[in-house]
């Protein structure tokens, strides 16, 4: 095994890595440091699950089965890139990528009859969603700007979208019937399997058998209330018209892979009743499956021009909805993986309150999220930026996070204990020795699901925090609400550890909403704060306050502390941004910034110094950090448009400032007289480096495959430096 993984993703990230990598390589060898990859892509973990379908020569290994192992043990020393988390319409494409170049996978089974359909649907269900982080984030998360970065975004403030007091944007959730006001939640007193069946009228069905927890696993239990989903969503359609703003939903269908493609189905036949009401049995015998989305909706009734009349009048009479794309026409109810709530609702917020229509113009947006147990969150943004104006990256201070993660914890693990509920009765949770753990009664098409977290990941969680909050000395705030059943037991983990380690005074305990306000009044008096969330927050957050502070998530350092002693380094807390490719594609101008790259390295070499005592690897992490603090001082980042300096410069710069701090340290002469050469050749170089890597954009470029790409057709587009590619080899 390599001293560090580093993980071969998908799109803007992966391209990066096309660039990076090689340099990355040629600079740890120097000490003696491998880097090697694993291949946790959407294709890549395709191919793996099909051997029996491929070639010899076209089979896989497992590489994340060998991660998940891997990041259980001390050896671990992992970069994590952002990956896809893919959903129906994104699988289907992948898979019809990879059979036009020849791998004779099976097609994804969409009604699947046979057993045979349904072992390969099983498969490919297990590829959907979130299906990489879980498995590989084997510890709590602590998420937060570097000095350097914090402080270039208060010098090189971005820009914001002005708020004003009379926005009609506003966030929308339910009132009830939704799964944060059904929650029950218990801890385990001991050791217990347990198993979920519904018993209705006809007798019993199990659910789910088996399951297994250790003493002292929270696990809770609730629903949505299909009837009550309906009619609020009904509700919403009819406010956002007589509001004269854009209907928008944000759902994170990627992480909730079960629930939420389930719920955002509803929105699509919620905007379409009378279309589902006239044409309902037309569309089922075409195969509409309102959870993949209007898309595959539009695509399916093609031809059928008394369908798409009718969508067309009822789309006349509807809001306007909030656009991904208003040239092309991709609404956001097109593909549930198209607007994730921890990217979409920042950015809305960021750019004051404003999404795109349909006309292609911004607008005031009516935010649907429509269960409420973290709604409150963006509602109390919204509010607090119409009274107190926009954020002020100059002054503002920043919030942290420490999040509650490892081992699947909290709603982030429940798909597999999520189920669509077929016939109205009871859902209960059963131990083995007959408790009761939960009694829910629900109807047919109610969402029920069971989440839990782990005793261990939640005294880790505690304990990270009680450090982080030692290291920075600013005020501390675990979000968790007092009156929230799971949100209770959690408290009565977190205030007796405080207490025994005598730092109670040193943390506040608030539900969401007074903590969003109070990290906003904080942060906006230019002082700082640790938000110490579960695991949904941990990730809505870490996009919300950076985009907010630093215009972007992708610069965060995120640092997965493994419980046995390993290291996970994860890139930034932005996802793989697809806008990013398709200019690449178009115009051979990447803007992704690998600032996030560029932390995670950084922070990977020290631990590698630290868990093996690599005196090499530490001088070669410190002049990383060197390097770094060169991009920001220099403004070496990527821009955002062709003809301009993109992810390419930056690595060249990256490169060369990394071989100047190699060369000038004198903790290690051996390096110091290895890198000399090196950064004079970078500094040489520089005017034909630059001129080389300017030359390649503008034109359209061809990559082999947009989620299996041509190896050598993307080094070639990303490497087109001869002059930088002589000095990497
Ligand atoms: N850790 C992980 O593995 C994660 C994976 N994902 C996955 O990523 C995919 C896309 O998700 P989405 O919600 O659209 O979020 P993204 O974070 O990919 O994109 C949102 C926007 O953020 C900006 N952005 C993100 N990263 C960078 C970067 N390094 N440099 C510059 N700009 C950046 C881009 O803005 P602009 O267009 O303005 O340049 C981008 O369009 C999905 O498949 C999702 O599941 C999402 C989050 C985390
Ligand atoms: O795994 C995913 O689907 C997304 C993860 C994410 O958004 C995050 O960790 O911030
Ligand atoms: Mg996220």
């Amino acid at each position: 095994m390599s001293d560090i993984i580093y993980t071969k993703v998908d799109e803007a990230p992966e391209l990066a890595s096309a660039s990076f990598l090689p340099i990355i390589q040629k600079f740890a060898a120097a000490a003696g440091v491998s880097v090697g990859t694993k291949d946790i892509s959407l294709a890549g973990r395709i191919l793996a699950t099909f051997p029996e379908f491929l070639k010899e020569d076209q089979r896989q290994s497992d590489d994340l089965a060998e991660l998940g192992q891997l990041v259980k043990s001390a050896d671990a020393n992992v970069i994590k890139l952002p990956n896809i988390s893919a959903s129906v319409p994104q699988l289907v494409a992948a898979v019809k990528e990879l059979q036009a170049q020849g791998f004779a996978l099976p097609d994804y089974p969409e009604a699947p009859a046979t057993d045979a359909e349904k072992a390969v649907r099983a498969k490919y269900d297990g590829l959907k969603g979130s299906a990489v982080n879980p498995v590989l984030r084997e510890g709590n998360s602590d998420r937060r700007a570097a000095k350097a970065v914090k402080s270039f975004a208060q010098k090189n403030p971005h820009r914001m979208g002005e708020w004003t007091a009379d926005s009609k944007t506003k966030v929308s959730a339910m009132s009830g019937g939704d799964f944060f006001s059904n929650e029950v939640s218990t801890t385990l007193a001991k050791e217990s399997t347990a198993k979920i069946v519904l018993e209705t009228a006809a007798g019993e069905a199990v659910l789910k058998d088996g399951l297994t927890y250790p003493a002292g696993t929270v696990v809770d239990a609730t629903f949505m209330s299909a009837a009550a989903l309906k009619s609020f969503l009904a509700d919403q359609i009819e406010q956002t018209k007589a509001d004269g703003t854009l209907f928008s939903l944000h759902m994170k269908a990627t992480m909730m892979k079960v629930s939420d493609p389930i719920i955002f189905g509803h929105a699509v036949k919620a905007f379409l009743a009378p279309v589902f009401e006239k044409h309902g049995a037309a569309l089922a015998e075409l195969g509409v499956n309102p959870n993949q989305g209007l898309g595959d909706l539009l695509a399916r009734v093609d031809g059928n021009a008394e369908i798409k009349a009718d969508i067309d009048a009822c789309m006349a009479s509807r809001p306007p909805m909030y656009m991904v794309d208003s040239d092309k026409g991709i609404t956001n109810l097109h593909v549930s993986s198209d607007v994730i709530i921890d990217a979409s609702m920042p950015a809305l917020i960021r750019a004051g309150g404003k999404g795109w229509g349909p006309d292609g113009k911004e607008g005031d947006s009516n935010c649907v999220i429509p269960d409420n147990s973290y709604a409150p969150v963006y509602d109390e943004s919204v509010k607090f930026f119409k009274e107190n104006g926009k954020l002020n990256p100059v002054i503002a201070g920043t919030v942290q996070n420490v999040g509650l993660m490892a081992q699947k914890a909290e709603e982030y693990g429940s798909h597999p204990t999520t189920f669509e509920i077929a016939e109205a009765g009871t859902v209960k949770m059963i131990l083995d020795d007959g408790t009761v753990l939960s009694e829910l009664k629900v109807e047919a098409g109610d969402i029920w699901r069971s989440a839990s977290a782990r005793k261990a990941p939640i005294e880790d969680w505690v304990n990270l925090a009680i450090d982080r909050q030692k290291a920075e000395g600013c005020s501390a705030i675990f979000w968790l609400d007092a009156a929230r059943a799971h949100d209770a037991e959690l408290i009565a983990y977190v205030k007796p550890i405080l207490e025994a380690k005598g730092v109670a005074d040193k943390f506040e305990i608030m539900a969401p909403r007074e903590a969003t306000r109070a990290s906003l009044e904080t942060i906006t008096k230019g002082e700082n704060t640790i938000a110490i969330t579960g695991n949904v927050l941990r990730d809505y957050l870490t996009d919300l306050f950076p985009i907010l502070e630093l215009a972007t998530s992708a610069k965060m350092l995120s640092i997965v502390k493994l419980m046995n002693g390993g290291g996970l380094f994860e890139t930034g807390a932005g996802g793989s941004a697809p806008k990013h490719v398709q200019q690449l594609a178009e115009e051979n101008h990447l803007r992704w910034d690998s600032l996030g790259e560029f932390c995670a390295l950084g922070e990977s070499l020290t631990f590698l110094a630290d868990a093996k005592g690599n005196e090499k690897a530490r001088v070669l992490g410190q002049a990383v950090d060197a390097a770094t603090q060169g991009i920001l001082d220099n403004d070496r980042s990527p821009s955002r448009k062709v003809g301009e300096p993109d992810n390419r410069d930056s690595h060249y710069w990256f490169a060369r400032y990394w071989a100047e701090a190699l060369a000038a340290q004198s903790d290690d002469a051996e390096l110091a007289e290895h890198f000399a050469p090196i950064a004079q050749a970078l500094a040489t170089g520089e005017a034909a480096i630059l001129a080389e890597l300017a030359a390649a954009q503008g034109p359209a470029v061809d990559l082999g495959g947009y989620y299996h790409g041509d190896a050598a057709k993307t080094a070639a587009v990303m490497r087109p430096s001869a002059t930088l590619n002589k000095i990497i080899g």
